[in-house]
Parts: C-alpha cells; structure tokens; sequence
C-alpha cells in the first residue's frame, strides 16, 4: 500500500498509569477509525525482541506480568537499536497508516520526538498526559527504580532502571502543545481535549 502523507500527527507522552492508552481511545473514539488510527511505537520494539529472543509477542503486547518481567530488558536493547538508528521504531511504527490523523500513544524520548518533528515538520504535535503519582498508584502503578546489571566489562554495565530512567523520564523537561490532567477531580476529559479535537476535526479526509 503506498505511504500516505499524514495531515495532523498528535505525539503523545507520559508516565506509566497517566493514562495515555484512555485518552488515546477516547480520541479515536471522538474521531473514528476511518479519520485516525493509533500507533505504538512499543509494538514494533515488542516484535523484534520478542523475534530475537524467543518470546511470546502476544504477551509482551498483553499488560501482564510477562511484559513486566521483560521491561527492563526491552527497555536496554530498545535503547541500544535506537542508538544505531533513531528511527528505527518510528519508520516501523507509521508504515502503512493510512489515516490524515495519527495519534502516536508512546513517545518517550527525545529522539521520538525529534523523529516526527524531522520528518513531517509542520504536522507533528506534542501533547501531554499527566496524573498525580496517588492516582497512578490506584491505576496499579508501583515505583521500579534502576538496578545496575554488572556485565563482563564496565563498559557494558547497565542502568536497569524502569521509573527513574529515560524510557519515563526522557521527555520530562520537554515543552508541550498540550497538557491533559487525567484525575478525578479534574475538568472533563472532553472539555481538555476540546482543542485538540477541534484541530483533528479540521485535518479529517
Ligand atoms: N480517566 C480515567 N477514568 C477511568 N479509568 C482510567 C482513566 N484513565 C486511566 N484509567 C485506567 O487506568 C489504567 C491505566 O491507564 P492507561 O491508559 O493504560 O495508562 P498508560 O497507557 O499511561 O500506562 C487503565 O486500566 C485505564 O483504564
Ligand atoms: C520497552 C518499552 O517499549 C515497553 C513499553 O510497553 P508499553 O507500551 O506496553 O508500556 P506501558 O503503557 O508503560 O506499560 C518501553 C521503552 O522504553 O521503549
């Protein structure tokens, strides 16, 4: 299928337990699927590790225990691909979309976002999901911090970490087109996400 030119590219980011899979949804479901699709950038990583080291894609896709026994891991030789290729997982991730609207559910670090701003400059835009480390913690959310792995030459020690490091706090000090508050005692999630519905709205085939 040829590549489609997308119109509007949404990049969203935050922490585990924000709420970007929620927010995503309720957007697609806004939209509809024939104006927008959802991308994972974690998809296309989950495939190929899952490929190389034998494991079960299904369930690294699942939000099991399996996948958490693996994050540290992936979160490594994620990193590691993107290194040698920045794009790597972006270029596999939005092959095939064909929608105006892409709403990208998992960036995570700069090199996501430099990615999508490189390439389809004037469409791409950053938008910010946020809770209260309390509701992230009634969402199932525990702190996981880094756990050096000593490997054979110093050089090679990994930084283990999950919450402390940057596959969630990479885009931290970013600037964002938008912040979403996704709390209870916030305004509505329709009322937040107005804007941006409004814009999606203007991009639609
Ligand atoms: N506004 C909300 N109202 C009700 N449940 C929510 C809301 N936001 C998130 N959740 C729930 O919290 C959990 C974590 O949300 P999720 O979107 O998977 O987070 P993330 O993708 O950022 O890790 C899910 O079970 C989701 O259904
Ligand atoms: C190795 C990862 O891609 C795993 C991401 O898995 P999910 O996208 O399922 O993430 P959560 O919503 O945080 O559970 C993280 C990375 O640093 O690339």
């Amino acid at each position: 299928m040829a590549p489609v030119e997308p119109k509007l590219i949404l990049l969203f980011s935050g922490k585990r337990k924000s709420g970007k899979d929620y927010v995503t949804d309720l957007i697609l479901k806004r939209l509809g699927s024939e104006n927008c699709c959802i991308l994972r950038l974690s998809g296309p990583l989950k495939q190929q590790y899952a490929q190389e080291h034998g494991l079960d894609y299904s369930e690294l896709l699942a939000a099991s225990g399996y996948k958490e026994t693996h994050r540290a891991a992936m979160i490594a030789w994620g990193e590691q691909r993107r290194r040698q290729d920045p794009g790597f997982f972006c270029r596999f991730a939005t092959r095939g979309a064909q929608q105006p609207v892409w709403i990208v559910s998992d960036a995570r670090r700069c090199s996501d976002l430099l990615w999508f701003q490189t390439e389809y400059p004037s469409q791409t835009r950053c938008v910010r999901v946020q809770a209260s480390e309390e509701t992230r913690g009634d969402r199932g959310w525990r702190f996981t911090a880094a756990l050096k792995t000593y490997a054979p030459s110093p050089k090679q020690h990994l930084s283990a970490g999950i919450d402390d490091a940057e596959s969630e706090c990479g885009l931290d000090g970013e600037e964002f087109d938008w912040i979403i508050t996704n709390e209870a005692d916030a305004p509505a999630l329709d009322k937040q996400l107005e804007n941006i519905l409004l814009l999606a709205s203007h991009h639609n085939s």
